[in-house]
């Protein structure tokens, strides 16, 4: 960044509001959708606050520099709040962020590893996560589960996610993080401590008492609440223009995901593919996703047929909007999901660009906030979720939905290879005793199977 000009930062911002605006709010809808403005702060001012905040950033973030040159900044409503309001609210509030990850699982042909066909990128990766010391545990959330839309496997999948939380859950309470770890060294989960928190929310006058019992009850609110607003939504979109045809879905249950290992254990069928309705914004996340036609093995020589023309042609790179402006017309050419190769650069731009909007969608965070609302009120309109003791005004928003760079893509391709090579060399290729260290617990295997 420091060896931007100024004017260059100010194009990049306006280009992440750009792209916000032409791009994931007509696929998402404008509801989930919030850019922000580029706005101009005072330099002392932006010293002052990169000195304050810099003790509170994670160990791991602070390789990268926060830009207090330029001047510029990208200015975002607090989503941890209700965005239903447009003024601020004195309830409490709690906010619980979600990064999902793929829900999907690569249905290209491109593929070389048959892995890739049998078991999600998320639950592969957490293996050279763990070996490589980010994460100190393997998780047993699976992305596709979450996004199943059947509550019971996103009932386990949000269970999953609140007993090792790594950067894929957080819980804010007025704004001020209560649950989620910042790296591999932070304690563990505290359900007891998360429980004492919430019973509040989700037992106002309610005498219920302390301990396993209670803590037990007020978890599995938070998780119904949860899930019922996940698969809330009405809200517009054109993500349906993304409707993958019959055949380019992918199975629908991760090999490694223990809630499918638990039903073929008990000899039941796989379950059906994607029950979220079509309004939800798991949903319209999940679309964008699938804009990844090729997977990354079927991309990279595309990306490497651009970079070759881009070599012979370099100041091309302007009209190819590699780097913006990301307007109507580049969202436009993101329609074509076309998979026939007529080995043009046209072709293969496209396939890199909706690659990299479909990595975005891949890495993006979802903000669900609940303020609980006074058993009289009227509901004014906003959307509200009923738990069995209380009700709550909520509002759902998506977060960091900056366009990965094209230059990602080399290193994308990398760590594919890397991540697939680890888990066949080390879990694959033991036997099944290894791979089920998380699947001997079989009190998930029960319990999900109950009634939700
Ligand atoms: O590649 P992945 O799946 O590990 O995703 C990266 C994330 O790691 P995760 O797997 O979520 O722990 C990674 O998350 P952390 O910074 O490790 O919390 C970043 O979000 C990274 O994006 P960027 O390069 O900073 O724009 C993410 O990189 P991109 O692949 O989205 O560029
Ligand atoms: N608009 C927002 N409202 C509420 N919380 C936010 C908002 N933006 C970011 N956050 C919080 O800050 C965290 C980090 O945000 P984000 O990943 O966008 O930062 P980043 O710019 O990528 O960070 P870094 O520069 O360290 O890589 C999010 O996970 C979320 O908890």
């Amino acid at each position: 960044m420091s060896s931007k000009t100024s004017e260059e930062i100010f194009q990049h911002l306006q280009n992440i509001v750009d792209f916000g605006k032409n791009v994931m709010k007509e696929f998402l809808g404008e509801n989930y959708v919030h850019c922000g403005e580029v706005v101009q702060l005072p330099l002392d001012f932006v010293k002052q606050l990169c000195l304050k905040i810099q003790c509170e950033r994670p160990e791991s973030r602070c390789d990268k520099d926060l830009d207090t040159l330029s001047g510029y900044a990208l200015c975002l409503p607090n989503l941890a709040r209700l965005q239903t309001y447009h003024f601020a609210e004195h309830r409490p509030i709690l906010c619980v962020e979600i990064k999902p990850k793929c829900g999907f699982i690569p249905f290209s042909s491109d593929v070389t590893h048959e892995m890739k066909h049998k078991v999600c990128r998320y639950c592969m990766h957490q293996h050279l996560k763990v070996a490589t010391g980010k994460w100190k545990q393997i998780s047993k959330y699976c992305p596709l589960d979450l996004y199943s839309g059947n509550k019971q496997r996103m009932y386990f999948a949000l269970k999953s996610l609140l007993q090792e939380a790594q950067n894929n859950l957080k819980i804010f309470k007025n704004g001020e993080l209560i649950y989620g770890c910042k790296d591999a060294r932070s304690p563990v989960a505290d359900w007891s401590e998360l429980a004492h928190h919430l019973k509040p929310f989700f037992f106002p006058s309610n005498g219920l008492a302390s301990g396993p019992h209670c803590t037990r009850a007020v978890i599995r609110e938070l998780v119904r609440v949860i899930t019922r607003v996940l698969l809330s939504g009405s809200d517009k979109g054109r993500a349906g223009a993304l409707r993958s045809g019959p055949g380019l879905w992918g199975p629908p249950v991760c090999e490694a995901s223990p809630f499918s290992r638990s039903l073929r254990c008990q000899g039941k069928n796989t379950p059906e593919r994607s029950g979220l309705p079509k309004g939800c914004l798991l949903y319209k996340t999940l679309q964008v996703q699938m804009l990844d036609l090729l997977d990354i093995e079927g991309l990279y020589p595309l990306y490497r047929r651009v970079e070759r023309y881009l070599e012979e042609f370099p100041e091309e790179r302007k009209t190819l909007q590699i780097d913006g402006p990301y307007d109507e017309a580049f969202y436009q050419r993101l329609l074509d999901l076309s998979t026939e190769d007529d080995g043009t650069v046209a072709f293969a731009l496209t396939k890199v660009q909706q690659y990299r909007v479909a990595m975005t969608a891949k890495d993006c965070s979802i903000m669900i906030a609940l303020s609980p609302c006074l058993q009289d009120a009227s509901s004014d309109q906003r959307p509200i979720v009923p738990s069995s003791r209380s009700r709550f005004a909520f509002s759902v928003s998506v977060l960091d939905l900056d366009l990965k760079p094209y230059e990602s893509i080399p290193h994308q391709y990398k760590l594919d290879g890397k991540i697939v090579n680890y888990y066949l060399k080390t879990v694959h290729a033991k036997d099944a005793t290894v791979m089920s260290a998380r699947f001997k617990e079989s009190e998930d295997c029960t319990l999900v199977l109950h009634k939700v």
